[in-house]
C-alpha cells in the first residue's frame, strides 16, 4: 500500500467482500476480542523496537513495528465502523484547521 488511505481501503474491502485465506479477514472472523490483542500486541512492539539497543531490523525495527500498528489500527477502525476521514478531521482540528478543511484538500490526501 502506497498510502494509509489505501491501505484503510483495502481493509474496508476485505470486510465487505471476504477473501480466501486473507489474514485481514481472520482478524475479523475473530473478532474484536482478537483484534484489540493484536493492536495491544502491536503497540507493546513498538515501544520495545524504540527502547531495544539491540535491533533485528537495525533502524528499521522501528519503521517494521509501526507501519504493524497502523495496519492493525485499520482494522479496528473499520470494525468498530470509524472512517479514515474521521480520523484526519480529527487530526485537522487539532490545528485548527477545521474551517479550512473542506477548501484544503491535501489535508484529505494526509
Ligand atoms: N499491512 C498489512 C499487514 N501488516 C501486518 N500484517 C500481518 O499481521 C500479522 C502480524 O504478525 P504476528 O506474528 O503478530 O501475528 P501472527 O502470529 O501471524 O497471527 P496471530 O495468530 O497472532 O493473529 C502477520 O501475519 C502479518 O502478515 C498484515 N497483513 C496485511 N497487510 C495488508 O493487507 C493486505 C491484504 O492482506 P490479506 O488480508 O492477508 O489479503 C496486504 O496486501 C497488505 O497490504
Amino acid at each position: 500500500m502506497q498510502n494509509l488511505d489505501e491501505l484503510y481501503e483495502m481493509v474496508k474491502q476485505r470486510k465487505e467482500n471476504p477473501k480466501e485465506g486473507s489474514y485481514t479477514d481472520y482478524l475479523f472472523s475473530k473478532g474484536l476480542d482478537k483484534i484489540l490483542k493484536k493492536v495491544g500486541e502491536e503497540s507493546t512492539e513498538v515501544v520495545v523496537a524504540a527502547k531495544n539497543p539491540d535491533k533485528p531490523r537495525g533502524d528499521g525495527e522501528l519503521v517494521y513495528e509501526s507501519a504493524d500498528l497502523l495496519y492493525h489500527l485499520c482494522v479496528l477502525w473499520v470494525e468498530q465502523g470509524v472512517t479514515f476521514d474521521q480520523i484526519k478531521t480529527e487530526l485537522a482540528k487539532r490545528e485548527g484547521l477545521m474551517s479550512e478543511y473542506k477548501d484544503r484538500p491535501e489535508i484529505k490526501d494526509l
